[in-house]
């Protein structure tokens, strides 16, 4: 798209004001044209004519495509606070989730989303944060265990363990977590663990390890009392001040937290019904027809006008679809796509070579990130090593069970011979239909994680795969030999060492490829779906 030669012309560090029909200015600061650097001068990101797809299931037939976003136009400058907002439904997930380049397996992003001038794309894992509406934490940890784990799996590998200690105490200070530094996250067997707000809290710490220069925030009060949201959202808006462009879905916020937003972008049914400050929002609902009592909730107003009411909803939709088309040709909308326009330009015309920081990332070594992966694991299990105690008891009764059952049986006869063969047979089957269905059970409860860390770049699928079989190496070593210990004597077999050394190793190879094949099923199925 081209631009009027008055509405931009491109002059290094100088700032242009562009007076909206309404009054209003928005700020076109220009960056320098030497390098791009979102780092430098803040990020603005822009998206034109965003489409989002989603494929139900695994059918990819084009029929089967549903659109989530609709066409959706919209711009963030530094330092502005975003509320994106809309009925359950609108999109708003689904929008955060493009303009982050994190959307979810199945999902098609079409149209331009830019940052700086710059079509956005991996490098966005690297300067921009994402705190997703549910919390996944390795859950046995304590808070500063927790950060100091993600200090070394996502800082540079430069960065010194003097640095990250700072940076990780800075960070406790901030989220107001100090006092709950060596508390653990979630724990069955501890009564001290994290409440809801402080783990939200634990979650935006996590992302700011890494100085996002856009932050990504998906729902971060649901759930949490009136006085925590603020805390966040209060939070948010220093970080804002401090020049971070921040997006957060939030459902229903007090008239006090809505006034903390700079921007409100509304959506309806994936497409814009507003964008703007709240003030210029309440404006143009009114001037439609739509006059937010005083007495009432801005943001419940806004929503509900935008919501579907199930007895009339054909009118309903019209009318928000109408409110949509209202906006594309406001004033507001105007002043949006002046800068929108300036950042396609930005595109379109120049291509400065990245920020030397953004491109030499280091991230650390293959061996360390598995080491700590290892050691992430092993932590965990060892403060709550119920299941694998449970494990190896359970271990324990089935094979003095199976010692009982055949106890003197063993002879040079026709029934001695059988009961040899039944005797193998538990042994075998006991050792492999168990740890195959266990590892079934316990792979599905750490995949929400490995899914998230994954797809943010933090480890490989191999590395999660091989740290996961490092810590599981004891017990899968312990549980067959604790087996045979007991039945192979109890049972009577051939009393040589070489046979019982024999017995032991097979039976411990056993268990060992029926976990790996309860393993590989379960990555079969997570590929299949
Ligand atoms: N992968 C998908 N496949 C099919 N439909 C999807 C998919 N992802 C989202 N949707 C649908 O798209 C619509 C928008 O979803 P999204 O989660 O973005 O809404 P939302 O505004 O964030 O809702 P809420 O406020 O309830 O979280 C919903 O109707 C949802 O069912």
């Amino acid at each position: 798209m081209e631009l009027s030669s008055e509405t931009v012309t491109c002059v290094d560090n100088s700032d242009l004001q562009a007076e909206s029909v309404n009054g209003s200015s928005m700020n076109l600061s220009l960056r320098s044209y030497k390098k791009w650097s979102p780092t430098e001068h803040g990020a603005t990101l822009v998206w034109r004519d965003l489409c989002v797809y989603a494929a139900p299931g695994s059918h990819f037939a084009i029929s089967n495509f549903k659109r989530i976003i609709n066409n959706s136009t919209g711009a963030i400058q530094p330092g502005t606070l975003m509320a994106v907002m809309g009925a359950s439904g609108a999109g708003k997930s689904t929008l955060l989730s493009a303009l982050a380049y994190r959307q979810p397996i199945g999902t098609v992003v079409h149209g331009d989303i830019l940052i700086n001038g710059r079509r956005i794309g991996p490098f966005m894992h690297k300067i921009s944060g994402f705190v997703h509406q549910e919390d996944i934490f390795m859950d046995n940890l304590t808070v500063v265990e927790h950060l100091t784990f993600m200090a070394h799996l996502r800082l540079d590998r430069r960065t010194t363990k003097q640095e990250k200690l700072t940076k990780i105490n800075d960070l406790l200070e901030q989220a107001g977590l100090l006092a709950c530094a060596s508390t653990r996250i979630r724990s069955a067997i501890d009564s001290k663990v994290l409440s809801g707000g402080e783990r939200k809290r634990l979650a935006f710490a996590t992302e700011l390890l890494t100085n996002p220069i856009v932050l990504f925030c998906d729902e971060p009060t649901t759930g949490l009392d009136s006085y925590s949201a603020q805390q966040i959202i209060q939070t948010l808006h220093s970080l804002a001040t401090k020049g971070t462009s921040i997006m957060c879905t939030i459902h229903q916020p007090s008239s006090q937290l809505f006034a903390m937003f700079h921007n409100v972008l509304l959506l309806a049914e994936g497409r814009v019904a507003f964008m703007g400050s709240p003030e210029q929002a309440l404006a143009f609902f009114a001037a439609n027809g739509h006059h937010c009592p005083e007495t009432y909730n801005p943001a419940d107003f806004l929503i509900g006008v935008l919501s579907t009411d199930p007895a009339q909803e054909k009118a309903s939709r019209i009318a928000a679809q109408h409110l949509c088309d209202l906006f594309a040709v406001s004033s507001a909308a105007k002043e949006r796509d002046t800068l929108v326009n300036l950042e396609l330009h930005m595109a379109e015309t120049s291509n400065f070579p990245f920020d030397s920081e953004i491109l030499h990332f280091e991230k650390p070594a293959w061996m360390m990130i598995l080491y700590l992966l290892c050691h992430r694991t092993v932590l965990s299990v060892n403060r709550d090593p119920t299941l694998p105690v449970m494990r190896i008891l359970q271990k324990i009764a089935i094979a003095f069970l199976a010692g009982v059952c055949f106890a003197g049986s063993i002879s040079l006869t026709q029934n001695g011979v059988q009961a040899v063969q039944g005797a193998l047979f538990i042994t075998i089957s006991e050792n492999t239909f168990h740890p195959m269905y266990s590892i079934l059970a316990y792979f599905p409860q750490g995949f929400p994680l490995f899914l998230r860390e994954k797809r943010s770049g933090i480890y490989s699928t191999a590395q999660y795969y091989i740290a996961n079989a490092i810590a599981m190496i004891p017990t899968l070593i312990l549980e067959p030999v604790l087996f045979v210990l007991i039945s192979y004597w109890m049972i009577g077999l051939r009393p040589t060492f070489y046979a019982f050394a024999m017995t032991t190793v097979l039976t411990t190879l056993v268990l060992n490829t029926a976990t790996a094949c309860g393993k590989y099923n379960y990555s079969n199925n997570i590929n299949d779906n």
